[in-house]
């Protein structure tokens, strides 16, 4: 009888360490997974282009057009002839920073199922943006070239 009430108690303890521990690491590394995985603009975004991810995509036309592409063209994105596409070369640190980008970008692309067309050598990072569907740039486009800048900012080579 007493042995099988210290057996008990024992195997209570070990379990309820465990969890203890095991709850710690999870919730830890969860919160460290989410931050590093958030497809959420970083708080030092301007907060027009955080809140305009809810835009319905729409192809541009007109002085909206030319408003985006002045200020994308001043932040050194160029417009690819032949073919209504921005485009812009980024370089970082190394490839795992490189790789890092892209992987914050892949996760954003899936949420809005809106993809780039890029290719990556070492730590270096070549992209070009357009709306195929739209046969041209549209508002997912800025959209996703303005994540881009930010999230190179915070990785780019110093
Ligand atoms: C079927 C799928 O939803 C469409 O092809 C999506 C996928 N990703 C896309 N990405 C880009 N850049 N343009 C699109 O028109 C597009 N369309």
């Amino acid at each position: 009888m007493l042995s099988s009430i210290i057996f008990l108690r024992t195997v209570t303890f070990h379990k309820l360490a465990f969890h203890s521990r095991f709850k710690h690491i999870s919730t830890e590394k969860s919160v460290e997974l989410k931050r590093t995985l958030s497809t959420d603009l970083p708080q030092s975004a301007p907060p027009s282009t955080r809140k305009s991810f809810k835009t319905t995509r729409s192809k541009l036309e007109g002085e909206q057009r030319d408003l985006n592409l002045k200020q994308l063209k001043s932040n050194g994105w160029q417009i690819v002839d032949n073919h209504d596409a921005i485009k812009k070369d980024f370089e970082f640190e190394n490839f795992n920073q490189a790789f890092a980008f892209m992987t914050r970008i892949a996760l954003l692309a899936e949420k809005l199922n809106h993809h780039p067309e890029w290719s990556n050598v070492y730590n270096k990072v070549n992209v070009t943006l357009t709306t195929h569907d739209l046969k041209g740039i549209s508002t997912y486009d800025v959209q996703m070239a303005s994540f881009m800048d930010e999230i190179h900012s915070l990785h780019k080579k110093k």
